[in-house]
C-alpha cells in the first residue's frame, strides 16, 4: 500500500537489517564547514521512529529515527562548540547542532526510568550496520506537526507494512519498564 507521506528516508525503501559486527561508528551533522562529529562505542538500543515534534527530523519527512546507547559510549569528536541544547526544561537535553539544526545527542540527567541513556539519530552514522527501527512511537503526534488527520488510516497502514507497528506513545515494552521504574520508587512494587 502507498502513502504519500514519507514515514523517514531509511525506512521508505525497507529496513536494513543489523550487522552483528557493528561495533559503533561516527555520528555527523549535516554541515559542510567544520561539522559536529560524536563518537558512539557499540551498537544502538531501542531504535524506532518517533512522530514528536520534538525530535529532529530530516526535512519533508513525518518521523525523526530515534535509538539510546549508555551515556559513557558518547564521546564529543570534533566542533562540540557549535553545539546548543535545544530546551534546557525538557527531559531529554537534545543537544543540536546550531547551524544546520541537526540533533547530535540528548542525554537524559534527571532522575528517570532512562537516566544515563542517550537519544541518538542512527542515520547521522557514517557508518552502515545500525541496528534498524523497531517500532513506531508517538504517531498520533504528526498531527501536531500539521500532518492532515485523515492521512492517519494510511500512514498507521505504511507502517505496519514496513514492520513498524504504530504505537501513540513508545511500545508496551518500553512503556511497562517506564512503569515498573515508577511503582519500585514509589513502593507500589518491591525494587
Ligand atoms: N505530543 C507531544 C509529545 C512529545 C513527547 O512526549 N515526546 C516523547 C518522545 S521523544 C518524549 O519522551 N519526550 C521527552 C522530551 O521531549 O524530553 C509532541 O509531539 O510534542
Ligand atoms: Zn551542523
Ligand atoms: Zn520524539
Amino acid at each position: 500500500m502507498e502513502s504519500a507521506v514519507h514515514i523517514h528516508p531509511a525506512v521508505d525503501q525497507g529496513l536494513k537489517p543489523a550487522d552483528p559486527g557493528f561495533a559503533g561508528g561516527t555520528l555527523v551533522c549535516a554541515c559542510t564547514d567544520r561539522p559536529v562529529k560524536i563518537r558512539i562505542e557499540g551498537q544502538v538500543a531501542h531504535n524506532h521512529v518517533c512522530g514528536c515534534t520534538k525530535c529532529w527530523k530530516p526535512e519533508g519527512t513525518a518521523f525523526s529515527m530515534v535509538a539510546v546507547v549508555p551515556h559513557d559510549k558518547v564521546t564529543v569528536l570534533e566542533n562540540g562548540d557549535k553545539l546548543q541544547v535545544v530546551d534546557p526544561t525538557a527531559l531529554i537535553q537534545r543537544h543540536a547542532c546550531q547551524q544546520c539544526g541537526v540533533h547530535m545527542y540528548g542525554p537524559v540527567e534527571r532522575e528517570h526510568a532512562f537516566q544515563g541513556l542517550d537519544f541518538v539519530h542512527p542515520e547521522r552514522f557514517q557508518e552502515q550496520g545500525w541496528a534498524p527501527p523497531e517500532f513506531a512511537a508517538f504517531v498520533s503526534s504528526i498531527i501536531e506537526a500539521g500532518i492532515d488527520p485523515s492521512q492517519m488510516d494510511g500512514i498507521r497502514a505504511r507502517l505496519r507494512e514496513l514492520g513498524l507497528e504504530p504505537y501513540d506513545c513508545l511500545s508496551p515494552a518500553l512503556m511497562d519498564y517506564v512503569a515498573t521504574w515508577v511503582a519500585r520508587k514509589s513502593g507500589a512494587l518491591a525494587s
